[in-house]
């Protein structure tokens, strides 16, 4: 059996974590031979629920799951970490735009980024759900000057797997036949799913739906989903959310499969032009536990007017919040 790793997750009294935090003791995300211990970081007002939810963890009884430390000190949550889901975080609101999150929770990630600096093992690989996650990335990783910026990734596969669910919709397959879907830039409106390189079942994407279709309701559907789910349920999305952040770790972690890739907000090293050190997703392959962007694919004038939107987003957020970069 394999030595417990240290799992950090914040926000761990809300509601992403009530469907995350029981999946990544069962083994969704690391796999059925890796025990974990479950280090819990909220805000001190949310301890008691936290306790609950421990409560809960417990009564599970789950093989893998080794200990539950809770905290409301992020030195004591992060101690050793290998590691974070940095989930904890002020939702967005009916009729709200996530950058008017940027500065309430800005200051959140700096402290966490501090604090993950000081104390998590130095191999800690860091994913940011907490909106906007991009910038909050950014900002932690600003924060963490002794680590790689690299280890600090933004959460866009709940994104991917949207686009993945709305083109097996469209063409009748299944999402396990699409292969090559990409979701470039910001986890926000001005994001970019793209198909120019997917495939369903073998066959070009696009070749199997017009253009029409491609901008009139796949781009716009996926991104306003999340504003679409707020309006629908009153509260932000929880369950897929949870289900695409065990999805990115575990992919991260383990690999991604032969032929296929997942997108994953990133620091950019200037791949495919866009300014270097912003969190912008891109797609990736991962094997051995590093994530590596697929180089080389060809970028049409529609695909790179929307590129450049979103990246224009994300150096805006990040001038916004230029005065906390560590
Ligand atoms: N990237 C994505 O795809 C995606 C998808 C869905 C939601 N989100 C975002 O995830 C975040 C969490 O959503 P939720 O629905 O679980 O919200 P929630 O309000 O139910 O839970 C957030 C929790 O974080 C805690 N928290 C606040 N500040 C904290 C701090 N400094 N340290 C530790 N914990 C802290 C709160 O007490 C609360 O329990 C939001 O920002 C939401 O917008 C991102
Ligand atoms: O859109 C939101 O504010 C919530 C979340 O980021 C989502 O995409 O569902």
């Amino acid at each position: 059996m394999k030595q417990p790793v240290r799992v950090a997750v914040t926000g761990a009294a809300g509601q992403i974590s009530y469907a995350l935090l029981f999946r990544i003791a069962s083994g969704s995300m690391l796999g059925q031979d890796q025990p974990v211990i479950l280090q819990l970081l909220e805000i001190t007002p949310a301890m008691g629920a936290l306790q609950g939810v421990v409560m809960e963890l417990n009564d599970c009884a789950f093989p893998l799951l080794h200990d539950v430390v809770i905290s409301d000190d992020p030195e004591v949550a992060f101690k050793d970490a290998d590691y974070a889901l940095l989930v904890g975080a002020r939702p967005r609101g009916p009729g709200m735009e996530r950058k008017d999150l940027l500065e309430a929770n800005a200051a959140i990630f700096s402290t966490q980024g501090k604090a993950i600096n000081k104390v998590a093992s130095r191999d800690i690989k860091v994913l940011v759900v907490g909106n906007p996650a991009n910038t909050n990335a950014l900002i932690a990783a600003s924060n963490a000057p002794d680590l790689d910026a690299g280890q600090f990734t933004a959460m866009t596969r709940l994104d991917h797997n949207r686009a993945l669910s709305q083109l097996a919709e469209k063409t009748g397959s299944h999402t396990t036949q699409i292969k090559r879907m990409t979701i470039w830039g910001n986890h926000s409106n001005t994001q970019y799913p793209d198909i120019s390189n997917a495939t369903v079942d073998g066959k070009a994407a696009s070749e199997l739906v017009d253009q029409t279709w491609l901008e009139d309701n796949f781009i716009p559907t996926v991104q306003e989903r999340g504003a679409a789910i707020i309006k629908a349920r009153g509260a932000s999305s929880a369950a897929s959310a949870a289900a695409a952040a065990i999805d990115h770790m575990r992919t991260w972690a383990l690999g991604t499969e032969e032929g296929d890739w997942v997108s994953m907000a990133i620091p950019s090293d200037g791949s495919y032009g866009i300014e270097p050190g912003i969190m912008y997703s891109y797609p990736v392959t991962c094997n051995d536990g590093k994530y590596s962007i697929v180089e080389g694919l060809a970028i049409s004038e529609f695909s790179r007017a929307r590129m450049n939107t979103t990246e224009d987003e994300l150096r805006q957020e990040r001038a916004a919040i230029e005065h906390l970069l560590g």
